[in-house]
């Protein structure tokens, strides 16, 4: 039996939860900042409480996988207890690994995050195209057989990002819209949404293309690195509805308060359907 498609189960998060997404970093500086050592007992703390406060009530979380694998086994084991509780409580888990390779290690990958029997199976994965957007297939199949989503880099929101992203291709498109224009047709006909979706960044100003690929966009950028809620709709214009606006060190910073945490997410909540509303 198939799963409800990822896109549906997104556009109904949204609409009941609000559209934020947030992201957990566990920086070093935030597990002191919050009071805690840098070590594992410091990590599985940390992720416990944002599960804690935030998992029942926003509709995506976005575990940044390199801060837990970068305490080993330990720390994939604390990751997957997270997506487990966290999935349990009503969240989408996000898993950001942004995985790129060529086809036949991506079938690894896609094994590891978008097959329901895996440890670490989540309802949905970053991944780079900038192998070829084909180098995804796997991904894109398993995810379709599991009900799952996939998140694809196209234009992301650090400033280095553009030599590559706004490169020309052999068409004359940039490499970014190449890559939309690819999403665009994975999501043909999927209705309410596809479950395909392209990482935009919300520090751009101006997207400067067309993203109306039928799917959802994350937008990473709100708070640390600069960008507001208000900038969203000059960035992504008509396609704003479709937008996940992804806050990590902008929620996080006001724990390790369960309150503080519940309280920055729905302020940035009600900021963002203000925006998106055009209020
Ligand atoms: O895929 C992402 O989530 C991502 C894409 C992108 O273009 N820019 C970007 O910042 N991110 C991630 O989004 C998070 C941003 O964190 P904050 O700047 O603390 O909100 C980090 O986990 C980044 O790895």
């Amino acid at each position: 039996m198939s799963s409800e498609p990822f896109g549906a189960r997104l556009r109904r998060a949204m609409d009941t939860r609000g559209p934020l997404c947030v992201g957990i970093d566990p920086h070093a500086s935030l597990l002191t900042a919050w009071g805690l050592n840098d070590d594992i007992a410091g990590l599985e703390r940390f992720t416990r409480t944002v599960v804690e406060a935030l998992a029942d009530r926003v509709a995506v979380l976005k575990p940044q996988s390199a801060f837990f694998e970068r305490f080993g086994s330990r720390g994939i084991a604390v990751l997957e207890k997270a997506v487990e509780e966290a999935r349990a409580a009503g969240a989408l888990v996000l898993m950001d690994a942004k995985r790129g390779d060529i086809g036949s290690t991506m079938g690894a990958y896609a094994a590891t995050y978008l097959e329901k029997d895996s440890p670490l199976f989540s309802d949905a994965v970053t991944v780079s195209p900038y192998l070829g957007f084909g180098s995804l297939r796997p991904a894109l199949d398993a995810a379709v057989l599991s009900g799952a989503g996939v998140f694809v880099l196209a234009l992301t929101s650090n400033p280095e990002g553009a030599e590559v992203q706004r490169a020309t291709a052999a068409d004359g498109r940039s490499l970014a819209q190449l890559m939309l224009d690819h999403m665009a047709a994975e999501n043909e006909g999927m209705t309410p949404l596809g479950s395909v979706g392209a990482v935009v960044g919300a520090t751009l100003g101006d997207a400067g293309a067309n993203l109306a690929i039928n799917g959802p966009l994350l937008a990473p950028g709100i708070g640390a690195q600069g960008a507001t809620p208000a900038d969203l709709p000059g960035v992504f214009g008509a396609s704003v509805g479709n937008v996940v606006p992804s806050v990590s060190r902008g929620v996080l910073s006001q724990g390790p308060a369960v309150a503080g945490l519940r309280e920055a997410a729905e302020r940035l909540t009600d900021e963002i359907r203000a925006a998106v509303a055009g209020r």
